[in-house]
């Protein structure tokens, strides 16, 4: 591989224009091997015409993308790829296991590799029920055990866990978990915060077409400025004085008329211990920021890509209330 074992996905200045401002514009995007990379962004921000490019179902209007080393799309590329893009056609008569045998009699493929892949995504026990028969989460744990059975480095996964209950958007976490434990790279799209949070390594937040951030969780809290705490006191300025000298407290300043601390939120009780004991009369204490929620509305800024809804600010979360 040019870029070495560890680069799976890189493109360069990819774009897809579909109007002056619809599509994806000139997307650097690096994937690691072995790594979650999770890709995050608003409905129709681009990310599943960003997929698309990847395994070449579409080309871009310019740029490159590498796949595995080879270029996006090419046979070689294809070849250690399993993809969950579009629901892939099944035959709604036929069990989950008469499905993936098809599959793999299309691919080549041994039919033992349907067993190995019914057992990897935990379907096995229902794998000789027909697929109509299925909940939406036993259709998508198909779903993947197709993109399995060629046994890919990489599996880039689309929306996985959209449209499933809360227990099935559970199951397929703890399946591509999984995937991650048997040293695959996985890349998959979600406009769910939580989920992103819960499961990826590492994140790139896509808004109209643009990336706009990418890093671990942890970076991206940083460069939006991580979380502050709130602070009630009776003494704000001196409180700020006090405040600033702290460990790990990056700014104090009063807004309002309440101490703000710009700090991470486990620095909260020592801010408090501090204040107290140096005086100062808390009488509330609440930290903001520092989620990935709040970091992605920084990111994409008040509108949805709709541009006519204005998106809620981020509330601030009351984590403790002391000394009342
Ligand atoms: N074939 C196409 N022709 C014209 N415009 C398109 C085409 N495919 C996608 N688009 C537009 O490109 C933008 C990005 O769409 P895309 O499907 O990649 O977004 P997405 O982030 O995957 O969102 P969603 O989760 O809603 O699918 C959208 O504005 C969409 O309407």
């Amino acid at each position: 591989m040019p870029d070495g074992d560890e680069t799976v996905i890189r493109t360069s200045g990819l774009t897809k224009r579909y109007s002056a401002d619809t599509g994806v514009f000139d997307l650097d995007l690096t994937v690691r091997r072995g790594e979650v990379y999770g890709f995050l962004g608003p409905n129709g921000s681009g990310k599943t015409t960003t997929m698309r490019m990847l395994v070449g179902l579409i080309r871009p209007t310019s740029g490159t993308a590498t796949v595995l080393g080879h270029p996006a799309g090419s046979h070689a590329a294809q070849r250690g790829v399993g993809a969950l893009i579009e629901s892939p056609a099944m035959y709604p008569h036929l069990s989950g296991r008469d499905n993936l045998r098809v599959l793999a009699r299309y691919a080549d493929l041994p039919p033992t590799r349907v067993d190995e892949v019914l057992d990897e995504v935990e379907m096995t026990a229902k794998a000789d029920v027909a697929f109509r028969a299925y909940s939406l989460g036993m259709r998508q744990r198909i779903a993947v055990a197709a993109a399995l059975l060629k046994d890919p480095a990489l599996l880039i996964l689309d929306e996985p866990t959209n449209g499933l209950d809360p227990a099935g958007m559970a199951g397929m976490r703890e399946l591509i978990t999984g995937l991650r434990r048997d040293h695959r790279t996985v890349l998959l799209s979600s406009h769910l915060l939580a989920e992103v949070e819960l499961l990826c390594d590492r994140v790139g937040v896509i808004r109209r077409g643009r990336l706009v951030a990418d890093g671990t969780v942890e970076e991206l809290r940083q460069g939006a400025g991580g979380g502050w705490i709130s602070v009630a006191v009776d003494a704000p300025e001196r409180a700020a004085e006090l405040a600033a000298r702290l460990p790990g407290v990056r700014s104090a300043t009063v807004v309002d008329g309440e101490l703000r601390v710009a700090a991470d939120r486990d620095r909260a009780a020592a801010v408090n211990r501090f204040l107290v004991e140096n005086g100062v009369e808390v009488s509330e204490l609440r930290c903001a920021g520092g989620s990935l929620e709040d970091v992605f509305f920084e990111l994409i800024g008040d509108q949805g890509e709709s541009g006519d809804e204005p998106r809620q600010q981020p509330g601030t979360e009351r984590a403790e209330v002391v000394n009342r």
